[in-house]
Formats: structure tokens, C-alpha cells, sequence
């Protein structure tokens, strides 16, 4: 199953926020999207998982345009989990997972026990098993987030799109939530903000700054200190370690000079 973005550009409000992007994704592989913020990546994703159209260029899912393919046919491919994802419904956490069989019921194929094992399972990955029953808006940040994925789990969609997953999530849950992901078979698209996490989970990351992308390749090949610095505005010393792994240590910035400092102050 193979995801692609050929040549794509989207405006919205005037204004251009995608310019010619275009994107592989290999079957398999652990993508992930990083870049500042308002650089374009949720766009990307949206237009990847057919929820918005392109002005310009097109997304192929196995070789034939998203359009062609049905609302339910794509969600059967294509799990999307959106950053800002909320429901004023009052339904409880595992209704909430439930919805992610839907794409797979019809009058032929109703609700089966089969279905509710998936969804016991996908709860159970991510710790969420215990609040089946607690209605949504009860739940922590952290909580919902960790159901949106479950949910997305419990879709069976060999392609997962994630929004920043580890939003709201604590330590331990983002390393889990991002290790539970990797070990799926699953081909995994994942906008993420960490930069050790992306070093840490991904096969290759792609990296945008200005609706574009401006760097595409493994973890230790992208995440150099002089893109960081043009990209992030960071200061970073990059430790690469034997296996080909590496970390990021960002350095603090030196302290404003004192007459600036007073009239930003004053
Ligand atoms: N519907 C819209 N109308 C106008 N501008 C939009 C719209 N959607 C997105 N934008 C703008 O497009 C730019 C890219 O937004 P996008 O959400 O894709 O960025 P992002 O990289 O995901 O950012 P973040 O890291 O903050 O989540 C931003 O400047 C945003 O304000």
C-alpha cells in the first residue's frame, strides 16, 4: 500500500501554505514531518489523508488518485488522527474507539463479536482498557489522546497518519504511544515536534519550513546543527552514536545584551 504527494499546493485565506510538495512514503516505514510551527505539516497531512484537496498536484494511494477512490474505501486505508480532534457527543471511551470500525460495517457486515475484540485490544495498547466505560468529556487531555489513537487502531488501516500523537501525553506515555506505533506493521506518517523522538522512532523524516520541504532522509543525514539553526532558530550539538543513532542537545541561548534587554522590558 503506497501513499503519495506529487507536486502539491494548497492556499487557503489567501495566502499559500503548501508549495510544490511532494512525498513518497514507503510501504512500512516510520515517517515523521517536523518543522516550526504554521510551517505546513498539518496541511500536508490533511491533503495526504483526503480530507482537504489540493489546488495543485495530486495524492495517490497505490498508484491512483485519492479521488477515485471512496470516502469509506480510503478510510479502510488511511487512519487519520487530527491534532485538534474533540466531539461534544455524550459517548464514553470505548464508543469512542468503536467509531473506528465503522468504515468496515455496512448491511452485510454489522457489529460482531469480532469487532468487539478489536476494540478491547486497541484500548488495552494503550492503557485505556480500565476507562471503558467513563463518558469523554471526563477524560484528561492525555486520556483522549491516548483514545484517538486506539481509535485509529482499532480502524485497521494499514497507512496511520498521526497529527502530533504525543500532544498532552506524559513521558512515559509519549515513549509507549511511539514504540506501540513502531511496532505495528503499519505504514506510520507522524507530525511530530520532538526532534529526539523523531531521531529515536523514525526510518526517515522530512522536514518543512515554509509549506515546503526543504530536507527528506534518515534521522542521523537530516538532523544536522546548521539546519536546525536555520530551520528552528536553534543552537544544537548533535552526538551520533556507533549504531548510526543520534541525539540532539540544544544549547541555551546567550543572554540578550543589557540595553536591548531594557527597552524590551520597559
Ligand atoms: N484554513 C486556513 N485558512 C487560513 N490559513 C490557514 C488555514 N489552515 C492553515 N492555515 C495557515 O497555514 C499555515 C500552516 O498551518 P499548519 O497547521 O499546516 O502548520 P503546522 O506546521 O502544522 O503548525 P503547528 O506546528 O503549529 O501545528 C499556518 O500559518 C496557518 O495559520
Amino acid at each position: 500500500m503506497t501513499l503519495s504527494a506529487k507536486g502539491l499546493s494548497w492556499s487557503a485565506g489567501g495566502t499559500t501554505i503548501l508549495s510544490d510538495v511532494s512525498l513518497d512514503v514507503r510501504p512500512g516505514e516510520f515517517l515523521g514531518i517536523i518543522g516550526p510551527n504554521g510551517s505546513g505539516k498539518t496541511s500536508l497531512m490533511a491533503l495526504m489523508a483526503g480530507i482537504r484537496r489540493p489546488q495543485a498536484g495530486v495524492v495517490t494511494l497505490d498508484g491512483r488518485p485519492l479521488s477515485a477512490h471512496g470516502r469509506q474505501a480510503i478510510a479502510r486505508r488511511i487512519a487519520f488522527v487530527e491534532q485538534q480532534a474533540e466531539t461534544t457527543e455524550r459517548i464514553t471511551a470505548r464508543q469512542a474507539v468503536e467509531l473506528g470500525r465503522t468504515p468496515h460495517l455496512g448491511a452485510l457486515t454489522p457489529w460482531s463479536r469480532t469487532d468487539d475484540a478489536i476494540v478491547d485490544r486497541a484500548l488495552e495498547e494503550v492503557d485505556m482498557a480500565r476507562f471503558s466505560g467513563r463518558l469523554w468529556h471526563t477524560l484528561s487531555g492525555g486520556e483522549r489522546q491516548r483514545l484517538h489513537i486506539a481509535r485509529a487502531l482499532a480502524q485497521q488501516a494499514p497507512i496511520l497518519l498521526l497529527d502530533e500523537p504525543t500532544n498532552h501525553l506524559d513521558i512515559g506515555h509519549q515513549i509507549s504511544l511511539l514504540q506501540l506505533v513502531r511496532e505495528q506493521d503499519l505504514t506510520v506518517v507522524a507530525a511530530l515536534h520532538d526532534l529526539n523522538h523523531a531521531a529515536m522512532f523514525c526510518d526517515r523524516i522530512a522536514v518543512m519550513q515554509g509549506g515546503r520541504i526543504v530536507a527528506l532522509g534518515t534521522p542521523a543525514k537530516v538532523l544536522e546543527p546548521q539546519r536546525l539553526a536555520d530551520v528552528f532558530g536553534v543552537t544544537v550539538d548533535v552526538e551520533r552514536d556507533s549504531t548510526g543513532g543520534c541525539f540532539i542537545r540544544y544549547r541555551r541561548p546567550e543572554p540578550r545584551p543589557a540595553k536591548l534587554k531594557l527597552v524590551a522590558e520597559a
